[in-house]
Formats: structure tokens, C-alpha cells, sequence
């Protein structure tokens, strides 16, 4: 990995501090505002919004208008360069891309914004620290469960890995046992009863213990 400069190092630790950072993935821009609001309400000071939601770039400046330069916004998904453009050009803090999208990580550099590529296999996962990434998103982590991420923490112990797919409140524990300086999860975020209740009392409520129990 590259040695990081000034503004992607503040970025960086407070990607970290956020410990969990949901990932909003949503078919309508109205839904992903909501969740979006949900999770700023409970603290979270990281959020990552896929580039499969519908006008993402608009939903990313309005919640920087919103919320400022606090609140770490990135846009997952990213699958090229010219995903990567739109979403810097937006002012998203991280690209965050499924694969291993080599091509994004200079240009997201170049705008001081981190970059995270995904990977699964050790090999995947040099090639990530040789393209110089900020942090390896181990994907889909669910299908190797903890112990794949402790078996590819073992040899690369100084690489920050994210697991994300299929990690929820219940199995996150067991994730950072295994290495992982931070987790992301999605569908398994909000409660879908409480979520399709507008219950943001019960919503909020819910972020707060998961975020608790992240920094326990
Ligand atoms: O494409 C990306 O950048 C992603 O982040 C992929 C998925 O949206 C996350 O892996 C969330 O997965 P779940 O927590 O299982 O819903």
C-alpha cells in the first residue's frame, strides 16, 4: 500500500472510527434519502451509497449540503473509470468497487478520496495492495465466513480489510475477531419490518445498539 497523504489520512481514520458503514442499496433515490437520514440520526458518520441507486450523485450532494464535510460519503458499486468520475466529480470521500478495479484507485487518489477494491482470494488481495488501495473490502465475506478472513489476515496482517456481504449485526463480532478493522452491511441493516413501517424511532433505536456493539 501507498503511503498516505494528508487529507486521505483524515479520511481514513474516520473510516475507521465509524466501524460499521452501511451500504445503501436501494431501487428509488426517496428510499436511500430515508435510510440515509435513519443512519445519520444514529451516529453513523460513514455512509457508502451504490451506484445502483438512481440519481446516486444527487443524493450524494444533497446530503453533503445537508450535513457537510463531517458526514464520509462514498459511492460503492464502481465498476469503471467513468463511474469513478461521476462519483468524484460529486464529491464522493471513497470509491468502493466490488472487484478489483484497478484502474479507479490513482483516480480516486488524485481527488483525495479513498479508495476500496474488493477481493476474496490471497492472490485478489496482493494485487489490491500492489494497486495501492486503502483498504481491501473482502467480498462476498460471507462465503468464506470469518475463517477465510483470519486465514488472509495471517499473511497479510498489516492490510485493512472490510468485510462486506451477508455481515449483519448478529455475525459482525466474529468478523472483527478474525481482522476486520471495519465491516460494511447492507441489506441487513434496518429492521424490513421496522424499515417498511417508517418506524425511524425503532430504526434509529436499532443503528445505535449495532454501532455500540461495533465499538464494544
Ligand atoms: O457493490 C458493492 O460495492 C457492494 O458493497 C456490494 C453489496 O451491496 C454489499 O456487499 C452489501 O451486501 P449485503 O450486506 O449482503 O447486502
Amino acid at each position: 500500500m501507498t503511503a498516505t497523504a494528508a487529507p486521505l489520512a483524515s479520511k481514513l481514520s474516520t473510516l475507521l472510527a465509524s466501524r460499521v458503514v452501511p451500504v445503501l442499496r436501494y431501487t428509488d433515490a426517496a428510499t436511500a434519502a430515508y435510510a440515509a437520514e435513519v443512519a445519520v440520526a444514529a451516529g453513523c458518520t460513514t455512509l457508502e451509497l451504490t451506484w445502483t441507486i438512481p440519481g446516486v450523485t444527487d443524493l450524494l450532494r444533497a446530503l453533503r449540503d445537508k450535513h457537510g464535510s463531517a458526514l464520509l460519503l462514498g459511492v460503492g458499486t464502481v465498476l469503471d473509470e467513468h463511474h469513478a468520475r461521476e462519483a468524484l466529480v460529486a464529491g464522493a470521500d471513497f470509491l468502493v468497487s466490488p472487484a478489483l478495479a484497478t484502474d479507479i484507485v490513482d483516480l480516486a487518489h488524485a481527488a483525495d478520496a479513498l479508495c476500496l477494491l474488493g477481493a476474496f482470494t490471497p492472490t485478489e488481495v496482493l494485487a489490491a495492495r500492489r494497486a495501492g488501495v486503502d483498504v481491501v473490502k473482502i467480498f462476498p465475506a460471507d462465503t468464506g465466513g470469518p475463517k477465510h478472513l483470519a486465514a488472509l489476515k495471517s499473511v497479510y496482517p498489516d492490510t485493512i480489510f472490510c468485510p462486506t456481504g451477508g455481515v449483519s449485526q448478529d455475525n459482525m463480532g466474529s468478523y472483527f475477531a478474525a481482522g476486520a478493522a471495519i465491516v460494511g452491511i447492507g441489506s441487513n441493516l434496518y429492521d424490513k419490518a421496522a424499515f417498511a413501517a417508517r418506524d425511524t424511532a425503532a430504526l434509529v433505536a436499532q443503528i445505535v445498539r449495532t454501532r455500540e456493539a461495533a465499538h464494544g
